[in-house]
């Protein structure tokens, strides 16, 4: 335990698109002695992530898309399978995942719940990231989805049958954190 955090200097290393800071601070030892130490931080703010289910169908729906950091690191196509998400603009984190899931999945959802929240990343990335669940079914489905044209997202949705896509983490088909934990969250609570 350390306390008495005090920030001495934030420098900017990078903002091109989101900020990485290099943060000097100072804290406090259980035994009173003083230290300083300095760790980069990087911030793009927070987001909100969402798992479309449907109870009927036992079926679940996710989104497939380039993610350049997995092709730098081990995923030779850089596709990844992943609940919708998106980054908070200046609204609350329930406004922005009922938006993202009509720009990414074109199924327009009213209820929403939230069921928990973590922070992904916590050693560099300062990111909290709200998880939320929604029943979904065909009468919602107002668009074809796939993301804003003018964000260049080009995101395909796809519909899996929930043991399916419950394998797919074995298999390894599924590797994203987030996506995981919602998965295995519709299970935990024997939602699906
Ligand atoms: N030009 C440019 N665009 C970028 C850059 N980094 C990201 N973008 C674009 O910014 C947009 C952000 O889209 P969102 O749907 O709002 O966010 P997201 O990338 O899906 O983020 C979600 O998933 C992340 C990964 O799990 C989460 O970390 C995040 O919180 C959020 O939930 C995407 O079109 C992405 O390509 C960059 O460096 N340059
Ligand atoms: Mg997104």
């Amino acid at each position: 335990m350390i306390n008495d955090i005090h920030i001495l200097k934030t420098e900017i290393l990078s903002d091109n698109w989101y900020i990485l800071n290099k943060v000097t601070y100072e804290f406090t030892r259980p035994d009173g002695s003083k230290h300083i130490q300095n760790r980069e931080a990087y911030d793009r703010g927070n987001g909100a992530t969402i798992l479309l289910y449907n109870l009927e169908q036992k079926s679940i729906i996710l989104t497939k898309q380039f993610r350049l950091p997995t092709y730098l690191n081990g995923n030779p196509s850089g596709m990844l399978i992943e609940a919708c998400a998106g980054l908070l603009d200046k609204d609350n984190a329930e406004d922005c995942i009922k938006r993202e899931t009509e720009e990414e999945t074109g199924y327009k959802i009213t209820d929403v719940k939230k069921v928990f929240e973590a922070y992904m990343s916590p050693g560099s990335v300062t990111e909290i990231l709200y998880f939320f669940i929604a029943a979904y079914n065909k009468t919602m489905k107002v668009n074809d989805g796939g993301g804003l044209a003018h964000e260049e997202e080009h995101i395909e949705v796809l519909e899996f049958d929930f043991e399916d896509a419950l394998n797919m983490i074995d298999s390894g088909e599924i590797k994203d954190g987030k996506t995981i934990m919602l998965l295995q969250h519709l299970r935990l609570k024997s939602i699906l």
